[in-house]
């Protein structure tokens, strides 16, 4: 994988289910969502986002099946009950209770009880003496659940061959990371792929990371990915010849702009599309391998230090030309998160309807699906999907 517009051959994406029914209006805040979906919408809106990708030619791989299927290999299983069960929360006794309980479920129920979660009612009847059961509200958690999996941008990102798994910052989304993990340890589909960078490092997540040509990597450093996290990306990525630039981009830190894919997204192999607002502030510092270190330039504005390591004239923006009220409602709605199935052809939420007619002018073709239900966890095209391999440009 070396760009974020090469034609898209296989991608990874999760189909929502039940763990988008544990949400509720006390709980969503904590777990990322701004409102409660509708869950069967959410499951047509996603099912026709993956049958536009396999309109144009893309092998879908869904997280739900992958998993379940990892799940066959004994040290798969043994790694997920041990990710699953946090003793901190649920106390010794009923840990052991939850492995054992854990252990003894076939493969496909393994994987729904980790991405649904369990709440304590649900607990085997054994149980029911236990003083953390009895404290405890029946609807509390004892395994929290997974809505936020439906973004597989953000758990795993591949550069080159090599797949990153990511140390996610927020504690609703730092169990996303093992399952993921898993999946690329134990499925036999990816039994030949190695690693770069580890989940043990610090915060990095793949809505930060962009492509933006062979051998050139932006790194989005805000809400989710931290400096230190940035750099320890591109000291992996230098060690494995993976890319000769790394951009550090520093992005507000807040939710409207929780990653660099929600400002901006390639469309075409020099195009970006960008919310107006931050166009003529983006910075970036440059890292390139030095002498066995990292050496450090800038901050220079984003586009120019871009266009350099791209070694092109320039990065061109589409100009949405949008007011700053449209361009503001349109960017919190994912208007600049698109996914590029191929240079100049993007799918796009259809509600950001004044962004998607100035791609269009500019000679983008426009996939449009719909995402009202989807977009109630803040993320768009892009954010819900991890492209594996895509055709060299
Ligand atoms: N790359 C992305 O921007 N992903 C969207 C993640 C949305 C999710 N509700 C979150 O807050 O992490």
């Amino acid at each position: 994988m070396q760009s974020e517009v090469g034609p898209l051959h296989t991608v990874l994406l999760h189909r929502p289910g039940n763990e988008l029914k544990r949400l509720t209006p006390r709980n969503n805040d904590q777990l990322l969502f701004d409102a409660i979906p509708w869950v069967d919408r959410a499951q047509e809106e996603h099912d026709a986002f993956a049958e536009t990708l396999r309109g144009r030619g893309v092998e879908v791989l869904l997280l739900h099946e992958l998993l379940a299927e990892a799940l066959a290999d004994p040290r798969a299983r043994a790694s997920a009950v041990h990710s699953g069960v946090d003793e901190l929360k649920v106390g010794g006794d009923l840990a052991d209770t939850l492995r054992s309980h854990l252990s003894s479920a076939d493969a496909e129920t393994l994987a729904e009880m980790l991405i649904a979660g369990m709440t304590f009612e649900e607990l085997p009847a054994a149980e029911g003496s236990s003083l953390v059961r009895r404290m405890h509200h029946p609807h509390d958690f004892a395994i929290a659940p997974l809505p936020n999996l439906l973004f597989t941008r953000d758990s795993s990102a591949w550069v080159g061959d090599r797949v990153a798994i990511a140390a996610l910052a927020m504690p609703a989304r730092r169990r996303e990371s093992a399952l993921t993990d898993l999946v690329y340890a134990y499925h036999p589909r990816f039994s030949h792929c190695s690693r770069a960078y580890g989940a043990h490092s610090a915060p990095v997540e793949g809505g930060d990371v962009l492509l933006l040509s062979p051998g050139v990597v932006a790194i989005g450093v805000g809400e989710r990915t931290t400096p230190a996290g940035a750099e320890s990306f591109a000291r992996s990525v230098f060690a494995d010849d993976l890319a000769h630039t790394v951009l550090a981009v520093p992005i507000t830190q807040q939710r409207a702009s929780m990653h660099l894919d929600t400002v901006c997204t390639m469309v075409d192999r020099d195009a970006v599309v960008m919310y107006p607002a931050i166009q003529d502030s983006l910075t970036a510092y440059a890292m390139r391998p030095d002498d066995g270190g990292i050496r450090v330039t800038g901050p220079s504005p984003f586009l120019e230090a871009a266009a350099e390591a791209m070694d092109i004239d320039h990065l061109r923006v589409i100009d949405t030309g949008l007011d700053p009220v449209t361009a503001e409602r349109e960017q919190w709605e994912d208007g600049n998160n698109t996914l590029a199935v191929a240079p100049g052809v993007v799918v796009a939420y259809e509600r950001n309807a004044e962004t998607n007619a100035r791609l269009e002018e500019a000679g983008i073709e426009v996939l449009r699906i719909s995402g009202s239900e989807l977009g109630s966890g803040r993320g768009g095209p892009r954010c819900m999907s991890c492209p594996i391999i895509r055709e060299v440009l």
